[in-house]
């Protein structure tokens, strides 16, 4: 058995394809690793690229000590003044819809911890906010929000590190238009926006009054910026002691990392045996498999945090790589999955290795006793079913009679499990895999914090859409030139 325990969590390795000693023997971590995991929990780690300091870590430190400490920071204040009301629209009524308009972290996290952590709000909010968010830049979202909300009772959040997406601002603008005629857009800019970003200047001359505007400092990357004022959202649905109890959780884990030995410590092993799984069993993917509902979002939360990290093929220094670094991370929701991907799962031909995310118990405060016994046997289901297919793609069921029943077995998984999903323990959670995304860009040289390749894209998908606008002629391969031409309806 190998189980390691940290703050609320447990890690438990024995389906693994090695055990923990081997693994500390065959996958070394470079020779300055201590040094740089102090740096990184000091907020000194160097994002090279970027020339800046990684602080996401402090942002969850600063953050929690002054709020919890005087309730008069500016988030505090915003917090309890929407949760209890007193937040009141140009028109005089008070604000019951909260929209966040935001993508990749600066709508993943705030989303999955709003969803995951809603039952917690414990300071019984006089005014239960309604929080929506919007990210794609389709205007998909909006189809299904605006239609229920109205504009003298809601409240915008721009979210955007860099104040300057091009999908945040088409969703902003499409909102600029669906206010009026209620309100002006000088109203709405003065009484329904809070700007959130690392661009206070760019905050000022879009017109958000500096009052209704939350900074995070420059060092806190996107992907990592639940904890800083992007987690506005969470903290609205959930209450402030909430949020500050996630914060704590996160702050745990940091200590558990920092301080625990290799062969005891949650996000090292999870790293070291990501890097095995990579590099001697040559897995290309990581499966996430929560089987609580509340963490459904996990999955598409830890794709850009491990994607957006480590898909890279560049040192930190700007060298070409030509080893493997970061897997494909994909998954859904296990229950769920099993009436879906899982055949793939169990008598497919792709190798994967996968984690699957554990809670025990739950309480279930609200419900009779008899619902209550019944939610407990509803969670237990869960559990007796994240362990069977866990154990059955580890260890399968030969049957050379029959090929159809089959099982192969032999995937590799960890099992992170908690008793009870808290706001601390999700803290731990995220925080573990965050540390484990960090490791893994030290061992594979890579600077974890930068996202370069989402560039390009950007700059060909204006370029298009210019074409698209213009009915240009353009030098696009015949296939690009013909859709264009196809979506200006010119054929
Ligand atoms: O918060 P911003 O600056 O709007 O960026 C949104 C997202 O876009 C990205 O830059 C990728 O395009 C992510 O790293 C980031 O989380």
């Amino acid at each position: 058995m190998a189980l390691v325990s940290g703050a609320g969590l447990t890690l438990d390795v024995s389906y693994q394809n090695t055990p923990i000693n081997t693994l500390t023997e065959t996958v070394t971590l470079p020779e300055q690793f201590d040094q740089t995991r102090q740096l990184l929990l000091k907020g000194e780690y160097l994002n090279v690229s970027e020339g800046r300091h990684v602080t996401h870590i402090l942002s969850r430190s600063i953050h929690a000590v002054s709020s919890a400490k005087n309730r008069d920071t500016r988030f505090a204040k915003m917090v309890n003044k929407l949760r209890s009301g007193r937040w009141l629209g140009a028109t005089g009524k008070p604000i019951t819809a909260v929209v966040n308009i935001g993508v990749g972290g600066s709508d993943l996290g705030p989303n999955m911890g709003s969803f995951a952590l809603k039952e917690f709000a414990d300071d019984a909010a006089l005014n239960e906010l309604d929080v929506h968010f919007v990210s794609s830049m389709d205007g998909g979202q909006l189809y299904a929000v605006l239609p229920i909300i109205d504009p003298e009772t809601t409240l915008f959040i721009i979210a955007s590190k860099s104040f300057g997406t091009i999908d945040t601002f088409a969703n902003v603008d499409t909102v600029r238009e669906w206010i009026k005629p209620q309100l002006t857009e000088q109203q709405w800019l003065q009484d329904h926006v809070i700007g959130v970003s690392s661009n206070a200047v760019k905050m000022n001359d879009y017109g958000i009054p500096p009052a209704h505007q939350l900074t995070f400092g420059e060092g806190v990357g996107g992907r990592f910026s639940l904890w800083s004022a992007i987690g506005l959202p969470i903290a609205l649905s959930c209450g402030l002691r909430t949020f500050e109890r996630m914060l704590s959780g996160a702050r745990a884990m940091d200590e558990h990392f920092g301080s625990a030995p290799a062969a005891e410590n949650i996000p090292l092993l999870m790293a070291m045996y990501g890097i095995y799984n990579r590099q001697h069993l040559g897995i290309n993917n990581l499966a996430i498999l929560p089987y609580d509902g509340r963490l459904r979002m996990l999955p598409n939360y830890l794709q850009q945090l491990d994607m957006e990290s480590n898909g890279k093929q560049a040192t930190a220094d700007n060298q070409a790589i030509n080893y493997a670094t970061g897997p494909i991370i994909w998954g859904g929701f296990g229950p769920n999955g099993q009436h879906a991907f899982f055949q793939h799962l169990h008598q497919g031909y792709d190798e994967f290795a996968a984690d699957f995310v554990l809670v025990l118990k739950r309480q279930a405060p609200g419900f009779n006793a008899q619902v209550a016994n019944k939610l407990a046997d509803q969670q237990q289901l869960s559990v007796a079913n994240c362990l069977a297919h866990r154990q059955l793609m580890k260890f399968g069921s030969d049957n050379p009679e029959s090929p159809r029943d089959h099982y192969p077995g032999g995937h590799p998984s960890s099992l992170l499990f908690m008793d009870e999903l808290t706001p601390e323990t999700f803290g731990e959670l995220i925080a573990a895999y965050e540390h484990k995304v960090f490791v893994q860009g030290v061992y594979w040289q890579l600077n974890s914090f930068d996202q370069p390749g989402v560039e390009l894209g950007k700059k060909c998908a204006v370029d298009i859409l210019q074409a698209l606008q213009s009915g240009a002629k353009t030098s696009y391969d015949e296939s690009t030139v013909t859709m264009i031409k196809k979506a200006r309806g010119d054929e």
